[in-house]
């Protein structure tokens, strides 16, 4: 494993007792953890754990009911996601926000500009644009270099995966978080997104939600398992099957 440790910098993400309730429900509770700076982490939990809720309060769609998130030491709590945004934080969604219609270059195009809606016809791109050289280099280290004409549309699931990577790697964030990245992939498209995880730069954070626990656990430095909310597991990947907590969600019925 890469070592984590730096105690002189601040943790990318410091979650202190979060807690996000909908009503009556507690999606997430009391969740404390820090994410180091480069780490890797993965987020792993059955349905309805509490995952992509705590997701959203790391992002700003839905703030924390209780509790506080810093990055990089300053505290995000009730910043808004574009803010949060500026400040380094990039995201990829479970559902494909691709612009359908356009190519390849044209989506990562806008994700460079920081586009956030379909205005490529105000905005075409001009020979020795800065962001053009920007999108086909992202298109490179995606590799999908060989795809960028090609209409998104046309695209498998795993190639749409990877331009929606690309997308919100263009923005260079600090902090990247990925919903489910395996989702949708079949069996032979996952070494490929391994490949592409494994190949990005060694000091950004990954945080890293999954369900496929070969991926989660190929990929990250770290693991934490939700429950009901909680946080019920921490450990190294090698570790974390050998926690009895995880081997009952895992292996008693409660993964999909
Ligand atoms: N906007 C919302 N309004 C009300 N309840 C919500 C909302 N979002 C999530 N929940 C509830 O919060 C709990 C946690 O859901 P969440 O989607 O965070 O879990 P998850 O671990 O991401 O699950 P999955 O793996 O199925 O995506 C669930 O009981 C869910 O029904």
């Amino acid at each position: 494993m890469r070592s984590v440790q730096n105690t002189a910098a601040p943790p990318a993400l410091d979650l202190r007792a979060v807690g996000r309730t909908f009503g009556s429900l507690r999606a997430v509770a009391d969740v404390t953890l820090a994410i180091a700076s480069g780490e890797r982490r993965a987020i792993l939990g059955p349905n309805g754990a509490g995952k992509t809720t705590l997701f959203n309060t790391l992002l700003g769609d839905f703030p924390p009911t209780s509790g506080t998130i810093s990055l990089f030491g300053e505290d995000i709590t009730r910043m808004r996601p574009q803010h949060r945004i500026r400040r380094g934080m990039g995201r990829t969604y479970q559902t494909s926000l691709l612009f359908d219609g356009l190519n390849v270059e044209e989506n990562l195009y806008l994700a460079v500009r920081g586009m956030r809606t379909n205005r490529l016809s105000l905005l075409r791109p001009r020979r020795g644009d800065v962001a053009l050289a920007q999108a086909r280099a992202t298109a490179e280290r995606m590799r999908i270099s060989h795809l960028l004409s090609r209409d998104v549309s046309d695209l498998s699931h795993g190639q749409r995966r990877q331009v929606e990577i690309g997308m919100a790697l263009a923005a260079e964030p600090k902090v990247l978080m990925l919903d489910e990245p395996a989702a949708g992939l079949s069996a032979a498209e996952r070494p490929e997104l391994n490949r592409i995880l494994a190949g990005l730069p060694r000091d950004l954070t990954l945080v890293l939600i999954e369900h496929d626990m070969d991926v989660a656990l190929r990929n990250a430095d770290m693991v934490t398992v939700m429950k009901d909310g909680r946080v019920v597991a921490e450990d190294l990947p090698g570790r974390i099957s050998d926690n009895a907590v995880v081997r009952e969600i895992y292996l008693g019925g409660g993964h999909h």
